[in-house]
């Protein structure tokens, strides 16, 4: 597998905000969000190629236990070449959450080794077509992360879950942002739309500490 970074972090989206965590992040990304802020993931062939084995020592050698997560890039593109083997492995360190676009749904073997999967569809305002597998709907395991930047994104979120059959507790309104500033101004802007809609929102917390920087 090719990896971009592992760094030990503050779980900063989602339903596992702020939990202590290790980060894995893996190379490639076919879909190529306009707002992506891992831009320099896209590319299959960035960061270095790493066994399963070299992937676990570093993670572990940074000494936090509890929570894992495995992002990218997709990381899904990985399956069936080590990516279930990883998520076996690194659930030694905790339980086990991976980050996707929800463009491709997990094999059987990953998904026996998975605990959480934060799904990030793509609305409109990603501006590229993205397929959605719908077995994320169905997942027990299976929290849904929509990026906002105004009300109506937020409209467009709620219907995307209507239309899918997820289900509303399970969806997390997150801003659109790649700085705090950006972070504090969109959070006033999708306000009132997810309280209108019964939305909750959560923040992102290495953004409104740190703004985009590199392995936080
Ligand atoms: C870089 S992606 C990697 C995982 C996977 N490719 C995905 O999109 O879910 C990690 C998370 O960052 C979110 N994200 C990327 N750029 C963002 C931005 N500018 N504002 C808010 N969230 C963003 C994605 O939606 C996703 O939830
Ligand atoms: N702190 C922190 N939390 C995160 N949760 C998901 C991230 C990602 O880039 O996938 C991320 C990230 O890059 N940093
Ligand atoms: S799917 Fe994720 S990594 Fe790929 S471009 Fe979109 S936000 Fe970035
Ligand atoms: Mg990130």
């Amino acid at each position: 597998m090719r990896v971009l970074e592992i760094f030990a972090s503050l779980q900063g989206e989602g339903v596992n905000l702020g939990k202590p965590a290790v980060f894995v992040r893996l190379a490639g990304c076919p879909i190529r969000c306009a707002y992506c802020d891992t831009k320099y993931s896209w590319d299959f062939s960035a960061g270095v190629e790493m066994s399963v084995e070299e992937v676990f020592a570093k993670a572990a050698s940074l000494g936090v236990r509890g929570h894992v997560v495995v992002t990218g890039g997709e990381p899904l593109i990985w399956q069936r070449r080590g990516l279930e083997d990883l998520a076996c492995a690194l659930r030694g360190l905790g339980a086990v959450e991976v980050e996707t676009s929800g463009a491709y749904s997990p094999t059987p073997e990953l998904d026996s080794c998975v605990d959480y999967y934060d799904v990030s569809p793509k609305l409109s305002n990603a501006g590229v077509k993205a397929p959605f597998s719908p077995f994320y709907a169905k997942s027990p395991k299976a929290w849904f992360k929509f990026v906002v930047r105004d009300a109506a994104d937020v409209e467009e979120a709620l219907q995307f879950a209507e239309v899918w059959g997820i289900p509303k507790e399970r969806v997390l309104l997150m801003p659109m942002a790649q700085s705090a500033e950006e972070h504090g101004e969109v959070l006033k802007r999708i306000w009132d739309a997810a309280v209108r809609l019964g939305l909750r929102v959560t923040p992102r917390l290495h953004i409104a500490a740190w703004g985009n920087e590199r392995g936080r």
